[in-house]
């Protein structure tokens, strides 16, 4: 071999070493990326832990919180409002009457015909539609004008053999907000949430604000009730079976109510009602306590919202925020490393990523996940190795199983308030023989975030029982509602007509 043709087979050693050893670095360089993501998971998983223990703190929280807002005015965090329903329909009710509810994401109106038995309750016509996006930050006028016009061209569609026509027709207004009531039918905005940004609304009447809109387009309509969605949804529910005594909305936000002894309301001292109960919308969405598992994620989401500080839980649990705490974990990791391939500018945008997608990542269960893979490139992340949608499906999850856990927390924490925890209340412990006398008690939950997510309906009932235990579990049923915010609402409004 000559001189020249040593130096060139030396050469080629040089360059195979030197390629060999790029290689290996760009190994353990990605290595020590999918580590840096491995951990991020890590951590958010231990922040994100729910054991039993920590779940029955939140479950006492709650609870106590619960007496605080029933004491006094600004007691607690939770409002504990009251609604001025004394009486859930009980299946005698006869007539036709609507509904027209105004939730976070869609509105909805519907009529529904009572034959005077329970079995006969025949819901016609529901219209669900998308809240159009610039409403949601117009103004009252705006608004209220957009509702009455929809609730014009539905009465439009009813036609002329309508059996209701040349009657005056009573109507629900089921109003998802927050509301502090003078009486069943009226009632002023104490504040928006759930991205809603009309300030000059808030301290207004709402009933009267669409009573005003219906009168204006000349419309023969009566605002016979204003109703919160988780009281609807405890009407229907007790219209089916009286031992429904807690609603809760599990949609874009969450919130419940609950059938509450008027003695047991310290802050409204004297408040008679025939029945001795009322129905307490709780507000619960705005409940905090330091035993929350709060991650990073949370607090920044809070930070950069229309409303921060503020509903703390709901932004932990309901479907306007769950997909967005995802998308901050997955910017997190596409952050620190390049296994999401180049950073997606998509992924910086708040609310891109919404829960109807997490839910769709979180039960794929195609081998290849091909619907995580889909959902990535519409937020342009492409071409994710199986090993990557896999860490997408497990952050899913975790978010979920917080979320519905929880959810399942803050629902005991209600039943141990009324004492259908098998604790005896608040105060008292019972024995063993007490507990067996435990009453029979239905849960009645609607909402598009329960009704669609199946892996967050399994967190919720599968914490439900490690909570309650076995034997107490027994005597507590959570019925689904569907639509039952509108269809309980415009039960309500006969019940106030017999
Ligand atoms: N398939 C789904 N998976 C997960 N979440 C869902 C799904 N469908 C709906 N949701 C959640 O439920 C919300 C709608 O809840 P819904 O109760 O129907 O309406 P609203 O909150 O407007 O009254 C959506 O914004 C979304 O967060």
């Amino acid at each position: 071999m000559g001189k020249v043709a040593v130096a060139f087979a030396a050469a080629a050693v040089l360059v195979s070493c030197s390629v060999a050893a790029v290689m290996v670095g760009r190994r353990i360089k990605s290595r020590a990326k999918w580590r840096a993501v491995v951990e991020i998971l890590k951590e958010m998983e231990e922040a994100c832990r729910t054991p039993v223990g920590r779940l029955r703190q939140v479950v006492d929280a709650m609870a106590v919180e619960m007496h605080a807002g029933l004491a006094s005015e600004g007691g607690s965090k939770l409002k504990m409002l009251l609604t001025f329903v004394h009486h859930l329909p009980n299946g005698t009710e006869k007539g036709t009457y609507y509904a027209l509810h105004l939730g976070g994401t869609y509105f909805r109106i519907l009529r529904v015909h009572l034959g005077g038995e329970r079995s006969y309750l025949d819901v016609q016509d529901v219209e669900r539609h998308p809240i159009p996006s610039h409403l949601m930050n117009s103004t009252s006028e705006v608004l209220f004008n957009f509702l009455a016009f929809s609730m014009e061209r539905f009465i439009e569609k009813e036609g002329k053999e309508s059996n209701s026509q040349g009657v005056k027709r009573e109507l629900a207004f089921t109003f998802s907000f927050p509301v502090k009531h003078s009486s069943i039918s009226s009632g002023v905005l104490i504040k928006w949430t759930k991205g809603f940004e009309i300030s000059e609304m808030v301290g207004k009447d709402v009933a009267e604000c669409l009573q005003g809109a219906l009168n204006r387009r000349g419309l023969d309509i009566h605002v016979a009730a204003l109703v919160n969605d988780t009281v609807g949804a405890l009407s229907l529910g007790y219209y089916h079976d009286p031992d429904t005594v807690v609603a809760v909305v599990f949609g874009t936000g969450s919130n419940a109510c609950y059938l509450e002894r008027t003695d047991a309301i310290i802050k409204s001292q004297g408040l008679l009602t025939t029945s001795g109960s009322v129905v307490v919308n709780m507000e619960w969405g705005n409940f905090w306590s330091s035993h929350l598992p709060r991650t990073s994620y949370d607090i920044d989401l809070d930070a950069e919202s229309s409303n921060p500080n503020d509903m703390g839980f709901e932004k932990m649990i309901a479907g306007l925020y769950l997909g967005d705490i995802v998308r901050r974990v997955i910017r997190h990791m596409s952050q620190v490393s390049d296994i999401f391939g180049p950073t997606s500018s998509m992924l910086s945008e708040p609310y891109v990523l919404r829960t109807n997608s997490v839910s769709a990542m979180h039960e794929d269960d195609t081998p290849e996940l091909q619907q995580v893979a889909r959902i990535l490139k519409d937020l342009g992340v492409s071409d994710v190795p199986l090993k990557v949608r896999k860490l997408v499906v497990k952050i899913c999850d975790v978010v979920t199983r917080r979320a519905g856990r929880l959810a399942a927390a803050g629902i005991a924490g209600i039943l141990k308030k009324v004492g259908r925890d098998g604790s005896g209340g608040i105060t008292s412990g019972r024995s063993r023989s007490e507990m067996r006398m435990q009453k029979r008690t239905v849960v009645a939950v609607e909402g598009g975030l329960y009704m669609n997510y199946t892996m967050f309906r399994e967190y919720m009932e599968e914490a439900l029982v490690e909570i309650l235990g076995e034997e107490v579990s027994q005597y507590v049923v959570v019925k689904a509602m569907e639509d039952g915010s509108s269809i309980g609402s415009a039960l309500l409004v006969a019940s106030l007509q017999s």
